[in-house]
């Protein structure tokens, strides 16, 4: 049984707005967001571009309807840019993510990263990195790490993601191995191990002492299968529906949940899931979801 005070739920806003395809929810209110994920039963969420600024603000749109802030994406640059300048950002979105009393930041290295290109197929065409790269890339993170750990209170995730240097087992087996566990944990996102071709469950089981977040998403192989035959980019993906929910996919959640489970997981599950809103309601995609979950893991 998972930890009822120690496992929490959570669920993004990009199933009702999408930050990297705007057009997608943008009719869709931030208060609108946050009370539906509150109403289908989740307690935690990311932050989405609509989100007030000021934590204050923010704090009490979320207070009002039980949800706290989990984590935040963060975009890192190491390999591109000068680490002063990549060290400032993420110092500011520390400040804000203490404000908010959240304990995660998930950080992606986007130097050279084809997942927000629309005219890139996202198959075949990721960076990769050279062992100078690796090096600097490496030592970057367990610096941020250190700094979110030691002063601000705040666990470092790395979110391995399709597109980006950090997309395959061996990258993220190596990442994992050159950097420090006292400040870089895994943000295991089952999607991406499963658009990738790896296998989420053996991921799972081989990183499990270090995942501090989980994204729960589902994929939908034909889609995928769809994406890579016609040389299509990972946008064009999203908008065809390559992600769904937990359970309306090919992916075997069962078996994810026990690993996690038999581990004493801590922290939060996640469920991200962006698609299309106008065709997959977010409210009914978020109960769907819910109820899925609570079924397998009694949460
Ligand atoms: O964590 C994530 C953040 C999104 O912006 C991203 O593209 C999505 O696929 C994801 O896993
Ligand atoms: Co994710």
């Amino acid at each position: 049984m998972f930890n009822k005070e120690k496992v929490k739920l959570g669920i993004a806003p990009i199933a009702w707005t999408n930050d990297d395809l705007p057009d997608l929810g943008k009719e869709n209110t931030f208060e609108q967001c946050v009370s539906e994920m509150a109403l289908a039963g989740f307690t935690g969420s990311e932050v989405g571009n609509k989100y007030p600024k000021d934590p204050e603000v923010l704090k009490k749109a979320l207070e009002l309807r039980g949800i706290e802030i989990c984590n935040q994406w963060f975009s890192s640059f190491l390999i591109t840019k000068p680490f002063e300048e990549v060290e400032k950002d993420f110092r500011a979105q520390l400040s804000f993510l203490k404000a908010m009393g959240a304990k995660v930041i998930g950080a992606s290295e986007q130097s050279h990263s084809v997942q927000g290109m629309t005219d890139t197929p996202i198959f075949g065409h990721k960076y990769v990195m050279n062992d100078e790269e690796w090096e600097i890339f490496c030592t970057g993170m367990n610096k941020l790490g250190e700094i979110a750990k030691e002063e601000y209170g705040i666990s470092l995730t790395f979110h391995h993601h399709m597109g980006t240097v950090v997309q395959d087992p061996d990258e993220v087996e190596r990442m994992m191995a050159n950097t420090d566990p006292e400040y870089v944990s895994l943000l295991f996102d089952t999607g991406h191990f499963t658009y990738c071709g790896a296998d989420p469950l053996e991921m799972v089981k081989t990183y499990v002492d270090r995942i501090k977040h989980v994204h729960l998403k589902d994929i939908r192989p034909e889609i995928v299968e769809k994406v890579k035959a016609e040389n299509l980019s990972f946008l064009d993906g999203v908008r065809m529906g390559a992600f769904t929910v937990p359970g309306d996919g090919c992916i075997d959640f069962d078996p994810i949940f026990k690993v996690l489970e038999d581990a004493g997981y801590e922290g939060y599950m996640l469920v991200e899931a962006e698609q299309d809103p106008a065709k997959a309601n977010p409210l009914e995609y978020a109960l769907k979801a819910r109820k899925f979950i609570a079924e397998k893991t009694g949460l």
